[in-house]
C-alpha cells in the first residue's frame, strides 16, 4: 500500500529556464512511499527535488500526471481532504526565513498548526509548543523571540517543530538538516528515527549527503534534469548504478588523516 505517490508527474514552469524543452522542471515523475518507509531522494543542484517536494506537499499542481495520497488523487479533494492532508503531509522547507512569517513569534508560529490542524489553544497548546521546542533542542524562552533573532539553524528547527506540531504520517523534509551543526543533525535524525519507530512516520529525505541518506533511509531515489534516474535499496554492499548515481557516489571525500599541528 503506498501513502503517497506520484504518477508521471510534471511540472513545467513558463517563465523556467530555456533548454530542456522549454522549462520542464520535472518530468514524468512516479513514485511510492509506503506508510513507515523512509526515502531519500538526491540529484544535483537544480534537477528537481524542491519541485517535487512542493508537489507531493499539495503546494503546487502537476501540469501533467497526478499526485495520489492513500490512493486518491488531490485534485478529487475537497475542503476536509485537504485539512486531512494538511495533518498527514507535512514538508520542512529548504530556506526556513522565506518559510515563516517575520512578525509572528516562535510560539505564534508553532502554535498555527496546533490550533488549525489539531485545534488546540491556550494551556494545552502552550505545553505543546514547549515540548516541541525541547524536542528539537531550542530553549523555552526562544517563543517570544522573532525569527531575526534566531540564527539560521535555529530557525531551520523551529520549522521542524512546526511541522511535527501536526503530528504528520509524513515528514517530507527539504535540506532540513543541512546547514545544522552535525551534533545537531545528529540529534535531529535520532528525533526522526524514534518518530518512526513509535508512530511509523514516513520519510522523503531530500539531501546531497549520500552518507546520511545511506544511514537514514531505506531506499534512495536519484534525480537528473527532471527526472527519476534511479532507485536502489539501501543495504548491505549497496551502491548506485545510474551515471548520476555513480558520481553521487565518486563525490564521498576519502576520509582525510587528520594531521595536529606542531607547535614550535
Ligand atoms: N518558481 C519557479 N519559477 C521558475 N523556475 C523555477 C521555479 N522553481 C524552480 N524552477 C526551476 O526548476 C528547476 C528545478 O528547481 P528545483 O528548485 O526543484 O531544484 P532542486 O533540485 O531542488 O535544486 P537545489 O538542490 O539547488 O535545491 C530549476 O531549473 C529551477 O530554476
Ligand atoms: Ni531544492
Amino acid at each position: 500500500m503506498s501513502l503517497l505517490a506520484a504518477r508521471g508527474a510534471s511540472r513545467i514552469y513558463r517563465n523556467g529556464p530555456a533548454g530542456r524543452g522549454g522549462a520542464t522542471a520535472l518530468d514524468q515523475v512516479s513514485l511510492d512511499i509506503a506508510p513507515g518507509e523512509c526515502v531519500a531522494l538526491l540529484g544535483r543542484s537544480g534537477c528537481g527535488k524542491s519541485t517535487l517536494a512542493r508537489l507531493l506537499a499539495g503546494l503546487e499542481r502537476p501540469d501533467a500526471g497526478e499526485v495520489r495520497f492513500a490512493g486518491r488523487s488531490l485534485s478529487t479533494f475537497g475542503r476536509a481532504d485537504w485539512r486531512a492532508f494538511r495533518c498527514a503531509v507535512q514538508l520542512v522547507f529548504q530556506d526556513p526565513v522565506s518559510a515563516v512569517n517575520p512578525r509572528e513569534t516562535v510560539g505564534q508560529i508553532i502554535a498555527e498548526p496546533l490550533r488549525h490542524l489539531r485545534g488546540l489553544t491556550g494551556v494545552a497548546a502552550t505545553g505543546q509548543i514547549q515540548a516541541l521546542l525541547r524536542a528539537v533542542d531550542l530553549p523555552a524562552d526562544a517563543m517570544g523571540r522573532l525569527p531575526q533573532q534566531l540564527s539560521g539553524g535555529q530557525l531551520q528547527r523551529v520549522c521542524i517543530a512546526r511541522a511535527l506540531a501536526a503530528q504528520p504520517q509524513l515528514l517530507i523534509l527539504d535540506e532540513a538538516v543541512s546547514n545544522l551543526d552535525l551534533h545537531l543533525q545528529i540529534q535531529m535524525l535520532d528525533l526522526f528515527a524514534r518518530l518512526k519507530r513509535d508512530r511509523d512516520v514516513s520519510y522523503l529525505f531530500i539531501t546531497h549527503d549520500l552518507r546520511l541518506a545511506e544511514r537514514f533511509c531505506d531506499r534512495v531515489l536519484v534525480m537528473c534534469d527532471g527526472r527519476l534516474v534511479e532507485e536502489t535499496r539501501v543495504g548491505g554492499a549497496f551502491a548506485l548504478t545510474s551515471p548520476e548515481g555513480r558520481a553521487l557516489q565518486d563525490a564521498i571525500l576519502p576520509a582525510m588523516p587528520f594531521r595536529r599541528a606542531r607547535a614550535g
